[in-house]
């Protein structure tokens, strides 16, 4: 049996919700290997993020190296990269092991406004991690600000996925999460068409982690050979079973329920 291999590149959640921990987890849910690099560590609960500790440029790139030398990696995820020397090392080492389906989800702000990603990186997002994307996954608010532009409704939503594509990216998922209305739209363009993938709102506070836990899902399935029209599929299934099954911890938003999915398919077998 083959066994395919997924590397995160993310900051560490402490609350276990979202960053490393969503990844890794939705990694194993999905069976792929799970691998990390963590370029920061956050003291973060349900309540928010109460610190940043980022790691140097020189623990981000060992921490790559050891995995390029010796595993290999079949997908990369990439999360919360906070500065822009981790984003240029980050996308160096990408470009040194020769990895090619990256999914960068361009993590800036958490759900109670702590910034995870400098102001002055943005410009290295786009200049050296964008031009590398298999898959770009923004939310509305960091599609905005990738793109300048604001965003209020489909079709303009349409145009920055546009707009992402021709900055090098070679598939754009915006996500319909910070959108309005019972009708969540996320919306895929692969430079020729748009695909929409659309389901009913759920009412709830735990969404700590859904947009890290959907990327992670998209990344575990590209890396066992999926096409990103599929990946996208069952990300979007899983990240809403995790969703419907949240879990009931902690006193703010809490997280998702990453083994929802598994065990679905598991009674339906
Ligand atoms: N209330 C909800 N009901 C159903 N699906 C949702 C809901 N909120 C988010 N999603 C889904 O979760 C995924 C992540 O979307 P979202 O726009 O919330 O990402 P995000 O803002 O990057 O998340 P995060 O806050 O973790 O950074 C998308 O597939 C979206 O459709
Ligand atoms: C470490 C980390 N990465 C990403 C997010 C975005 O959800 C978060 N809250 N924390």
């Amino acid at each position: 049996m083959t066994t395919y291999k997924a590397l995160t590149i993310a900051g560490s959640d402490s609350g276990g919700g979202a960053g490393i921990q969503a990844d890794l987890k939705t990694f194993q849910e999905l069976k792929a290997y799970g691998m990390s690099a963590i370029t920061a560590v956050t003291a973060q609960n349900t309540l928010g993020v109460q610190d940043v500790y980022p790691m140097s440029v020189a623990a981000v790139e060992a921490q790559i190296d050891s995995i390029g030398a010796d595993l290999g990696a079949d997908a990369v995820k990439t999360g919360m990269l906070f500065s822009s020397e981790i984003i240029e090392a980050v996308a160096n080492k990408i470009k040194q092991y020769k990895w090619e389906r990256i999914v960068v989800d361009p993590v800036m702000i958490a759900k109670g406004g702590a910034s995870l990603l400098q102001q002055q990186a943005v410009q290295a997002l786009k200049d050296h991690l964008l031009p590398l994307a298999m898959v770009i996954t923004p939310n509305i608010p960091e599609a905005e600000v990738l793109t300048d532009m604001s965003i209020s409704n489909l079709d303009e939503r349409m145009e920055a996925a546009k707009k992402l594509h021709k900055m090098g990216v070679q598939h754009v998922v915006i996500k319909g999460g910070h959108g309005e209305g019972e009708d969540l739209v996320d919306l895929l363009y692969d430079g020729q068409e748009f695909l929409y993938i659309t389901s009913k709102r759920i009412h709830t506070k735990n969404t700590h982690g859904t947009g890290c836990t959907f990327a992670a899902a998209l990344t575990a399935q590209l890396a066992k050979g999926s096409s990103v029209r599929q990946a996208v599929v069952v990300a979007k299934d899983f990240i809403q079973a995790a969703i419907e099954e949240d879990l009931k911890i902690g006193n703010g938003h809490g997280p998702t329920n990453h083994w929802a999915y598994h065990h679905r398919q598991k009674e339906n077998a």
